[in-house]
């Protein structure tokens, strides 16, 4: 033990290792005078000498290592040793005690299931005509409600309460390819799946993790470490998705095209992979499952975030959505909806997706990484099981790159011609093995929602209320404040 909570020769700088609780108590102190955790650590990184790349910690059981710079974010990225994902109880309580499902598995198991939901991805989706028609229909849908709302309104314009008034649909794009089901706005099972999705989120906060680096915590304070609602909120989903499967068991037909990913999956269950083949071992109705969880908790809060950012900043910035408002009439006109395929010719739109992201990823971190062996990474020695978590803000806020890095501003991705022009360093999806599957759908959610929203409404405040500041508060990931915004109808 004692070996364990000493410091490893050549380890990344980092504050001194306290017997057993580590540097819990520094980090959160700074996390909270900074208000965010990316920034606490990045206040700690200014005090401590040689911190330039990285910056390492004990929290609890756990060596954690933070990237501070551009470099050692792709170098983490872009070596295999650092391609594990961690163990512990944090991970495995979602997934039946299990190392299960495709955010938290590594090797042979996670490489088996990745390849095969990208495979479903590919095929239903962005390569066929599937699921642009599935996302161009709920940007429509989303249009249609807002009409009505504004409609029983009066008329003109409606009040609203930002953030997340695009959840729904996003999650809409999810579900339809998950299992093939889209709900209206005011659907019972829409409202419970998505209650369900934000006790979720709350409680993978660093509070609700505190029993992943303090394992012993979840026996003594089950309550009060948040494992008990951590483990509640998971059975919840578990048990609605269960339901969904067992109602595709019910009409399945292994000789039919698959409708969707549990259609898919239940194919290859029951009747081996495409040649027939004996499928591999990770295959299991308990790992699809734990597949549609992790494809809920990666797919949603990520793509709604970025909305919010989105619709944050077309409220702030009036000439920036007047600008999207002509390239759109003129690319497209008024007598119909923009589509995928207007993309090329929208560039400013595009940029505006791009900043979003962005604006995002300012404060954002990766999904937490595991050394899988001895390893060096810029020049410090990363042993055996470190996790690693990367720090995506020197990547966007660098002047040599981004002509406007600190205000929201989409010619950070428009060269001289007004042509798109993304970064070669710009990475808002990772890089790597583990980096995001879901970029296509998430993107082609964004424009879409962006470039109809922008085509039929005006945003801004209502009158007698304070613009809303656009420094994101703490969330699971970096959170958008609530506000009031005014939707306009355009004539
Ligand atoms: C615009 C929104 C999105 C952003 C910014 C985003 C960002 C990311 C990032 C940065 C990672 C890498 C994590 C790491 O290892 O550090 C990731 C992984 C992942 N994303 Fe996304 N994502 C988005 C949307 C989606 C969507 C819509 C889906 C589902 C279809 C999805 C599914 C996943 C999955 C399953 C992984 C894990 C991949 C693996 O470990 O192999 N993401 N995402």
């Amino acid at each position: 033990l004692y070996h364990e909570m000493k410091k490893p020769k050549n380890f990344p700088h980092g504050p001194f290792f306290y017997p057993i609780i580590g540097n819990i108590v520094s980090v959160e102190k700074a996390r909270r005078k900074a208000g965010m955790l990316t920034k606490g650590i990045m206040e700690i990184a200014k005090t401590i000498p040689g911190t330039t790349d990285l910056i390492g910690f004990k929290i609890g059981k756990d060596r954690v290592v933070f990237t501070l710079s551009t470099k050692a974010f792709m170098d983490m990225y872009t070596n295999q040793d650092l391609d594990g994902r961690p163990f512990g109880p944090f991970y495995e309580t979602r997934t039946f005690n299990l190392r299960r499902g495709i955010l938290f598995t590594d090797s042979e198991f996670w490489h088996a299931q990745h390849r095969f939901i990208l495979r479903q991805l590919k095929d239903f989706g962005f390569t066929r005509k599937g699921m642009i028609e599935i996302c161009e229909n709920e940007a429509e849908f989303c249009l249609t409600d807002f009409r009505k709302m504004i409609e029983s309104h009066g008329g003109k314009s409606a009040t609203v309460t930002m953030p997340n008034i695009l959840a729904s649909y996003i999650l809409n794009t999810l579900w339809q390819f998950m299992a093939g089901i889209r709900y209206d706005v005011d659907n019972e099972e829409l409202r419970h799946l998505q209650n369900m999705l934000n006790d979720l989120f709350k409680s993978i906060d660093m509070k609700g993790a505190l029993f992943s680096h303090f394992p012993f915590l979840q026996y003594i304070a089950p309550e009060a470490s948040g494992y008990n609602s951590y483990v509640r909120f998971h059975n919840n989903l578990h048990a609605f998705t269960k339901k969904e499967v067992e109602r595709h068991k019910k009409n399945f037909n292994p000789s039919d095209e698959p409708r969707d990913l549990i259609d898919a999956y239940l194919k290859v269950l029951y009747s081996g992979d495409e040649s027939g083949n004996k499928i591999h071992e990770s295959f299991s109705e308990l790992q699809l499952l734990a597949v549609m969880l992790d494809m809920f908790v990666a797919g949603t809060e990520t793509t709604d975030k970025v909305s919010n950012f989105m619709l944050l900043n077309i409220v702030r910035n009036p000439q920036i959505q007047q600008r999207a408002y002509d390239e759109i009439i003129k690319v497209v006109g008024k007598d119909r909806l923009p589509k995928l395929s207007d993309r090329p010719n929208l560039p400013y739109c595009e940029a505006i997706v791009f900043e979003s992201l962005r604006a995002f990823t300012f404060y954002a971190m990766g999904i937490a990484h595991r050394a899988i062996a001895d390893t060096k990474l810029c020049g410090f020695d990363i042993p055996k099981n470190t996790m690693l978590i990367s720090i995506f803000n020197p990547l966007n806020r660098d002047p040599t790159v981004f002509k406007n890095p600190q205000t929201f501003d989409p010619e950070n991705f428009l060269d001289a011609n007004g042509k798109l022009s993304i970064p070669d360093k710009f990475f808002p999806f990772a890089l790597g093995k583990h980096r995001c599957i879901g970029e296509v759908l998430g993107k082609s959610n964004l424009f879409l929602f962006c470039t109809t929203l922008i085509q039929n409404f005006y945003f801004d405040v209502p009158s007698g209320c304070e613009m809303p500041s656009d420094e994101p508060i703490e969330g699971c990931t970096p959170t958008v404040i609530d506000y009031q915004a005014r939707i306009t109808l355009r004539n």
